[in-house]
């Protein structure tokens, strides 16, 4: 500056004129650059979607900016609301074009073609690899193949002793807040994360030393870091975020995390050879998954979720009546491993570990969400906890014995409570795939092009008045079968569809059977908060700003009475 100060007039004029040809060249060459794109098939195809208007360079990258996530949530509603079903937004060069229609939503996700996900997964690499979530190709197809059977009806069904262990576990946790306002999430997702280190790892209670517990809370954490950099634009570049304290602690976070998941394998395999030389081979597969009756399907064992998703054509509908008890409990890196060692499979300990990883990730903070959702609606709707209760009473009475897979079934107004409850709030509010290929779609016949990222708006699709009477109003009999049969299946997706569906939809549907109907047989959970007062966060995951208070008080096990479970109806 001092520089400049000292020069002559004409000196100085000089500079102003190279500073504004040079200002005028780029400004040109933007204008070239941006022009020759809009004229590009990419371009012209994405304009033909309706959306925001955009600024040059931009797009609408700039209504994004300084918003935190309920604000952006409230934004993509706003946009929902004015353009149709199919609607596109720039962020500068790069297209996002969302789907709230079921036709076309079943365009992409029933398709083996439109499998890879979005770029926004990239946060997970560092902690999940290449695991089921986020892979693509052929490594995606060979692991989902190897993996899905690992959720066999007869694996959950010897997952319903840690379910219930854990509860009951939890409700003792849960009496120490008694009467007073506390965070049930908290709760929920501790208990959650103690049932993943037994069921996925095979780390039980008597087991767990000092670094479950650390795994546990670092798993939290690295939830958290993860959300954080969806809804700060600025942690999004790596070359930013590398020098944030985020970055540090993500680090630290990663080691207890890998450093307990190939503790654990190794130890694992040393166990497996070691029983193998001494003649002890566990149970395969295959031989835990055999059907009784040939087919691998018995309608005795079908729930009304069964029902409910049975349009949605994954490789989860194999169900049968065969159980195999605690004894040959077996859990996910248990079965992985047995199934590399006996050459089933061809996976290796770093992949089995990204599997182990990625199933602890996405089994966590869904239902941890779910559990919450669903207790936070029973404690504002009084009348539907009544008939929840009564319906409880019925199969349990007032014993304190723990639930068996058959009770699980008994469970049929629990089970419209939980879907309705994922229909209001699904834990994932929406889903993001990459198009390598241009796709057709029913609306307008538009045509999504190659390149561009496509979000279907679960959120949005599960409160559309043309699916739903009443679509913001809490209402279990939405799942009477009457009231489902008939409607569009891709019009209910909490667990997505298609091939790459959520693989863990039968655990998580038992799971939360089990741990709500613990928790509901000890409390009875209430809230002064009315439903239209939830601030929701769009995130990664669904969740509520303001927290998932409510308050427990200890449930008189005894039957409604008439007149209440008359009001109830
Ligand atoms: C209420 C609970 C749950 C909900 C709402 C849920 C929802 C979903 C959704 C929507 C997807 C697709 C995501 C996408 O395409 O971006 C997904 C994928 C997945 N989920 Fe879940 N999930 C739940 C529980 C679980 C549990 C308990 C597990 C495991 C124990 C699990 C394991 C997975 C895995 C491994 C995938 C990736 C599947 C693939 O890409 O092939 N989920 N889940």
């Amino acid at each position: 500056m001092s520089l400049i100060l000292e020069e002559s007039p004409e000196t100085r004029g000089n500079v102003t004129r190279i500073l504004l040809y040079t200002f005028a060249v780029l400004a040109t060459a933007l204008w070239i650059w941006n022009h020759r794109q809009k004229q590009t098939r990419f371009y012209k195809l994405g304009n033909k979607i309706p959306g925001p208007d955009t600024l040059p360079l931009l797009g609408n990258a700039h209504l994004a900016l300084g918003k935190n996530s309920s604000e952006i949530m409230a934004l993509a509603m706003e946009f929902a609301q004015r353009f149709s079903s199919v609607t596109r937004v720039w962020l500068g060069p790069k297209l996002y074009i969302f789907l709230t229609e079921p036709d076309d939503v079943e365009v992409i996700l029933n398709s083996h073609v439109h499998i890879d996900k979005a770029e926004d997964y990239k946060y997970f690499e560092p902690w999940l690899g290449e695991g089921l979530l986020i892979s693509s190709g052929e490594k995606w197809r060979s692991h989902r193949k190897m993996i899905a059977p690992t959720f066999h009806i007869n694996i959950l069904k010897s997952f319903i002793g840690p379910f219930n262990q854990n509860s009951r576990n939890v409700v003792e946790k849960m009496r120490r807040e008694m009467g007073k306002v506390f965070d049930v999430h908290d709760y929920m997702s501790g208990v959650t994360v103690d049932i993943l280190l037994e069921t996925a790892m095979g780390i039980t209670r008597e087991t767990q030393d000092k670094s479950g517990f650390d795994y546990a809370m670092a798993v939290m954490k690295m939830c958290e870091i993860i959300h954080l950099r969806h809804y700060k634009l600025w942690l999004r570049f790596d070359s930013f975020f590398k020098f944030t304290s985020y970055f540090k602690e993500q680090i630290k976070l990663l080691n207890i995390i890998h450093g307990l998941t190939t503790k654990v394998i190794k130890e694992k395999k040393k166990e497996y050879l070691e029983n193998k030389e001494k003649g002890i081979i566990p149970p395969t597969l295959e031989e835990l998954t055999k059907s009784s009756n040939g087919n691998g399907v018995n309608g005795d064992t079908k729930t009304l979720s069964d029902t409910v998703f049975k349009g949605l054509r994954d490789d989860l509908d194999f169900n049968d009546e065969n159980d195999v008890g605690e004894k040959k409990r077996l859990a996910f890196l248990d079965l992985m491993l047995e199934s590399a060692q006996n050459g089933s499979n061809n996976i290796t300990d770093t992949e089995i570990k990204e599997e182990v990883d990625t199933i602890m990730f996405e089994g966590h903070d869904t239902t941890a969400a779910g559990s919450s959702f669903v207790l936070c609606l029973l404690a504002v709707y009084h009348e539907v906890q009544t008939r929840v209760y009564d319906e409880l009473y019925e199969i349990f009475g007032d014993s304190d014995r723990p639930a068996t897979f058959e009770d699980t079934l008994h469970m049929k107004y629990l089970e419209r409570v939980i879907l309705e409850s994922l229909r209001l709030y699904p834990p994932v509010p929406a889903i993001a795939r990459k198009l390598n290929q241009d796709v057709k779609i029913v609306t307008d016949g538009f045509v999504l092009p190659a390149g561009s990222t496509v979000v279907i708006g679960t959120f949005k699709i599960h409160r559309s008045p043309k699916f739903y009477k009443n679509p913001d109003e809490f209402n279990p009999d939405n799942f009477l079968p009457e009231n489902t049969q008939n409607r569009h299946y891709y019009s209910f997706i909490p667990f997505s569809a298609g091939p790459r569906s959520c693989v863990g939809r039968k655990y998580a549907m038992l799971k939360l059977k089990v741990l709500l109907s613990t928790i509901l047989r000890n409390f009875r959970v209430v809230s002064n908060v009315t439903e239209d007062q939830f601030t929701l966060q769009g995130d990664i995951i669904l969740k509520r700003t303001d927290g998932f208070r409510l308050k427990i008080e200890p449930r008189k096990r005894v039957p409604s009475t008439p007149y209440e479970a008359e009001k109830s109806v």
